[in-house]
């Protein structure tokens, strides 16, 4: 579903990682390690289309770049990427539905994440934890093909650490793929790619 070939990316004065090639199947999960500053975020975001790279190119299978980002990708940075000011219920809908849902998808996605006691909250009342729920119910909401994950089980619990990858498996057996940026084991990863090895 993606193929990276030949990667070299810098953020500012700085090279982050050189050559670097990686592909993701379909039906499987790649787990990005590395140190602090290696550049896990960085490459996700390349992939993600945000950051341009120096050198090497980012394919999609069976989709032009622009049209894969648009349409199949769904980013899930370590921020959340959620106002503040809007109550959860809002949120939730106003996301979801920008990016295609319908409201049995939102509801599965209430149900799946046992959202409904925080819809009524301000994103700013809510945990870190409860946040990330929140923001990776569009995931479920809208179903997308390609999940890039930026440390997604950081600020969770072990139960919700437990539900989410169980998504995640449900997710590649459904033939989709994940590539997380991950400190801790990615359980349904199948491989492990660990960036700034070889700078
Ligand atoms: N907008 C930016 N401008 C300049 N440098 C940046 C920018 N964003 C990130 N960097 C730098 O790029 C390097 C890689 O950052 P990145 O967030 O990709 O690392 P990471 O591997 O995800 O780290 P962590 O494990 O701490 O999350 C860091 O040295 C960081 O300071």
């Amino acid at each position: 579903m993606i193929a990276v070939d030949a990667l070299t990316l810098s953020r500012g004065e700085r090279v982050l990682f050189r050559d670097l090639s990686l592909s993701l199947a379909a039906g499987e999960a790649v787990a990005l390690t590395g140190a602090n500053g290696a550049g896990k975020t960085s490459l996700l975001r390349a992939v993600a289309g945000f950051i341009r790279p120096d050198a090497g190119s980012i394919a999609f299978a069976d989709a032009d770049p622009a049209e894969a980002r648009a349409k199949h990708i769904h980013w899930l940075g370590h921020l959340d990427g959620l106002k503040g000011g809007r109550r959860a219920r809002e949120e939730l809908e106003f996301q979801a539905r920008w990016l295609g849902a319908d409201a049995t998808g939102i509801a599965a996605a209430v149900d799946v994440l046992a959202l409904e006691p925080l819809l009524d909250l301000e994103v700013r009342q809510l945990s870190a934890g409860q946040r990330r729920r929140l923001a990776f119910a569009r995931l479920i909401a809208v179903q997308r093909p390609i999940w890039l994950l930026d440390e997604p089980f950081a600020p969770l619990d072990a139960r919700w650490r437990g539900a989410l990858g169980l998504l995640m498996q449900a997710h590649i057996d459904k033939g989709g793929a994940i590539l997380a940026a991950v400190h801790d084991p990615l359980p349904v990863a199948s491989r492990a790619v660990d960036i700034g090895a070889g700078r």
